[in-house]
């Protein structure tokens, strides 16, 4: 028999960006309900950015993300509420907060090269008695035995599963086996590995599913793709794929589809698509919650948003360097 994979919704986290951090107290309760009810074991709730990101460079939040958490964890009846954070966006104080308020699974996000910021946060979490898991973000940009020795870093701090974040969608098919795999080899039985994908090149589930078979434990998606970019793994997808394969999820598939339709899609501004911006995105590596940040300095500096992405890649800027983005439109506008 298949082993099976636990999937964790981030609809109410990466759908976070796409919504420009406006998720209210009932869309979360109401997305909550459905997506425990069709049972998604782990439902993850903060700012688009994590815990601390609301701000006026990554975007302040409609409703505080500490109360969100509240609602979500007064909502599920199964689901394990997660909450993201990125070490120096938000604090440590901010991850005591979380687990006051009944969340249990912690996940600590850096960029691929910096793992060593994290330490404390894991170790952190675990006296608190929260499951931990370590995002190794825009991981194309890396090869395997380098993310691996990072990953290395984060399950020796207390992480219990690392993930090969696909933050750009920039990974292409084996690209994901071959940095899971690694990981895989370097953890063995120390924690497990997961992954994290976007849909700039239209690959979330094909990835996913190659980083199932190379021994990933744990996938990442959203309801109805709601995510960064052209946004995540669509989690409805991803179930149907998988009781195709016969690789068990828990989750209903018919139950997921409605729960799509009826309860997130209203929630959401607009589809996300896999259109232009989205697509440069992915070809050029480009951190997916850019997106919205390069349309309004676009707008502002009257300058091409999909120049603004190209010249991003070029410069290999990495998540929390949103406000690069705005020296980048200057500079595009001072040419014309
Ligand atoms: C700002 C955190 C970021 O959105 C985490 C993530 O989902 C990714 O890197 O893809
Ligand atoms: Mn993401």
């Amino acid at each position: 028999m298949t082993a099976g994979i636990r999937i964790t919704d981030s609809t109410l986290r990466d759908g976070s960006h796409a919504k420009r951090h406006r998720f209210t107290a009932v869309e979360v309760r109401d997305i909550v309900t459905a997506l425990d009810a069709a049972g998604i074991p782990v439902i993850e709730v903060a700012h688009g950015d994590g815990l601390g990101g609301s701000s006026f460079t990554y975007g302040l939040s409609h409703t505080p993300e500490q109360e969100l958490i509240r609602v979500a964890v007064g909502a599920a009846t199964r689901a394990r509420i997660a909450f993201l954070m990125l070490p120096g966006v938000g604090v440590i104080d901010d991850i005591r907060a979380a687990a006051g308020n009944g969340a249990s699974v912690c996940r600590i996000a850096t960029h691929c090269t910096e793992a060593d910021i994290a330490v404390q946060h894991f170790g952190l979490a675990r006296d608190l008695g929260l499951e931990t898991v370590g995002f190794l973000m825009m991981a194309h940009s890396t090869p395997p035995d380098a993310l691996a020795r990072q990953a290395r870093i984060m399950a020796d701090a207390g992480c219990q599963c690392v993930y090969v974040v696909d933050s750009a969608g920039a990974l292409v098919l084996d690209q994901v086996g071959d940095r899971v795999s690694a990981l895989v080899a370097e953890l063995g039985d120390d924690a497990q590995v997961g992954f994290h994908g976007h849909e700039n090149l239209g690959l979330g589930v094909a990835n996913s599913i190659l980083a199932v078979r190379a021994g990933a434990r744990q996938i990442d998606g959203s309801t109805r793709r709601f995510g960064a970019g052209a946004g995540n793994t669509p989690v409805e997808a991803l179930v149907g794929v998988c009781d195709k394969l016969g690789i068990p999820t828990g989750v209903d598939f018919f139950a997921i589809v409605d729960a799509a339709e009826d309860v997130v899609r209203p929630a959401m501004p607009d589809e996300c698509r896999l259109d232009r911006m989205a697509l440069i995105m992915g070809y050029a590596g480009v951190y997916s919650s850019f997106l919205l940040h390069a349309y309004a300095l676009a707008d502002r500096y009257q300058v091409s948003g999909a120049e603004i992405l190209v010249r991003a890649g070029e410069r290999r800027l990495v998540g929390g360097q949103e406000d690069q983005l705005i020296g980048i439109a200057r500079e595009l506008a001072s040419r014309t």
